[in-house]
């Protein structure tokens, strides 16, 4: 059987993607997807997203994320705004989108080649020193720091990740930040899943943004994020003690098609 992939990548976080409406694959099949996420027995990829049919009346597609160890996980701002260009591409939309991922409904727009992603509103930050945590769509630990540059990031966000305070609870994913000046910060990230730093995750810039503002190292409700693989921005607006409206922004690209054979 051959089943037709594309890849796309948001920033370096790279995903494969399928258009599954015709279920052509099963989202059981845990090896499957953990071999073709692979970078040397498969295709490669942070994670894999299935297009499936929408499920809610007025969405235009719903989205499946798995992590590149094949399991499903928690939501993906990078493979959001990725699928949101495939979904461009295969004709579904034209340059608004309205979808259902795990946490919710999410709306979208495409620029040019920037695709902005609405995220959950957002209440409850915790935080303690130079540290947070707190829930995008999938959990992050955020750690202000300095020489962001220098980290051993695998290293020191896996002794975070599977620290007591998280092991027990899921996991979570780590973001290592650097303030530079003007609402700017450099971030590194662990994530949960791919148990490795990726160039860039979308849910752990958006909380980034959201603990620098909650803590007053941003005073402006549009952050920008430098992430090894580019630059995203983080726009929201605060009303009593929820952020709302909640945009990530940032390029997204097709990077090329295939087919798998299984
Ligand atoms: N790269 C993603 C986050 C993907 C989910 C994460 N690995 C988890 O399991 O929590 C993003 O761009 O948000």
């Amino acid at each position: 059987m051959k089943i037709p992939f594309y890849k796309y990548q948001g920033t370096g976080n790279d995903f494969v993607m399928i258009d599954n409406r015709q279920n052509l694959i099963s989202k059981n099949n845990t090896k499957l997807i953990n071999r073709l996420c692979d970078r040397k027995f498969g295709i490669g990829g942070d994670g894999l997203i299935l297009l499936e049919n929408p499920e809610v009346a007025g969405d235009d597609f719903k989205m499946v994320y798995f992590n590149a160890d094949g399991n499903e996980s928690s939501m993906c701002g990078n493979g959001g705004r990725c699928l949101v260009a495939f979904a461009k591409f295969l004709g579904i939309i034209e340059d608004k989108a309205t979808f259902t991922a795990v946490d919710g409904p999410h709306k979208a727009t495409i620029t040019g080649d920037e695709v902005s992603l609405q995220m959950q509103d957002l209440t409850e930050i915790k935080q303690s020193g130079n540290m947070a945590f707190l829930d995008t769509g999938s959990p992050h630990h955020v750690v202000f720091t300095k020489n962001v540059a220098q980290l051993d990031v695998k290293k020191e966000g896996a002794e975070i990740r599977y620290s007591d305070a998280y092991i027990g609870n899921g996991g979570t994913n780590v973001n290592f930040v650097d303030m530079q000046e003007n609402n700017t910060f450099l971030v590194r990230t662990y994530e949960r899943g791919v148990e490795d730093e990726t160039l860039s995750c979308g849910t752990g810039v958006t909380a980034v943004a959201l603990a620098a503002h909650a803590s007053g190292k941003a005073n402006s409700n549009t952050v920008k994020l430098i992430v090894p693989g580019g630059e995203l921005s983080v726009s929201f607006k605060k009303e009593d003690d929820t952020y709302r409206d909640v945009w990530l922004t940032g390029p997204a690209e097709q990077v090329f098609k295939g087919e798998i054979i299984c």
